[in-house]
């Protein structure tokens, strides 16, 4: 699998962790930045890494920070995507079950590397369910285009 990463300084340690571990695992990997631990803007980093996704450039993305509020957030504004804020294996198995998450958002000073790196394991490997979940995303989606909810 392709998959997008970018974080802030605050979630760079574990976004070089993950890049290796994906690595480790096969899969191809688009580092979207940021390149050190010097301040920066989470949304400089994660909005590029979220529109790979949105263009289908990757199948994936992965957004990090302190809390991965902020990064949840700027991914969403992108078209397309869905980012799921996950801090535990249910979290993380749910978003992909109910929501089909493409993108994951993980905050570094929130979770050990360890739940951080199981959390990533659980999203790839877990298929939506689709039935009932399917019109509400479409609901989504439609909301996205402009349509009302009524
Ligand atoms: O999680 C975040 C956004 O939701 C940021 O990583 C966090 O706000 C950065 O904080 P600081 O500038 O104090 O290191």
């Amino acid at each position: 699998m392709k998959i997008a990463i970018g974080s802030d300084h605050a979630g760079f340690k574990y976004k070089e962790q993950i890049i290796a571990h994906l690595k480790e695992l096969g899969h191809e990997v688009k580092d979207c930045g940021t390149y050190s631990l010097d301040s920066t803007d989470y949304p400089l980093w994660i909005i590029p890494t979220a529109e790979a996704v949105a263009r289908g450039e990757c199948e994936r993305g992965i957004v990090l920070g302190g809390s991965g509020n902020g990064e949840a957030m700027a991914a969403n504004k992108v078209k397309g995507v869905r980012c799921a804020l996950c801090w535990s294996d249910e979290t993380a198995q749910l978003s992909r079950q109910h929501n089909n998450s493409n993108v994951l958002s993980i905050g570094e000073r929130m979770i050990s590397i360890e739940i951080a790196l199981r959390i990533v394991d659980i999203w790839l490997t877990t298929e939506f369910e689709g039935g009932r979940h399917v019109n509400r995303i479409a609901e989504l989606d439609r909301y996205e285009a402009g349509q009302p909810m009524q």
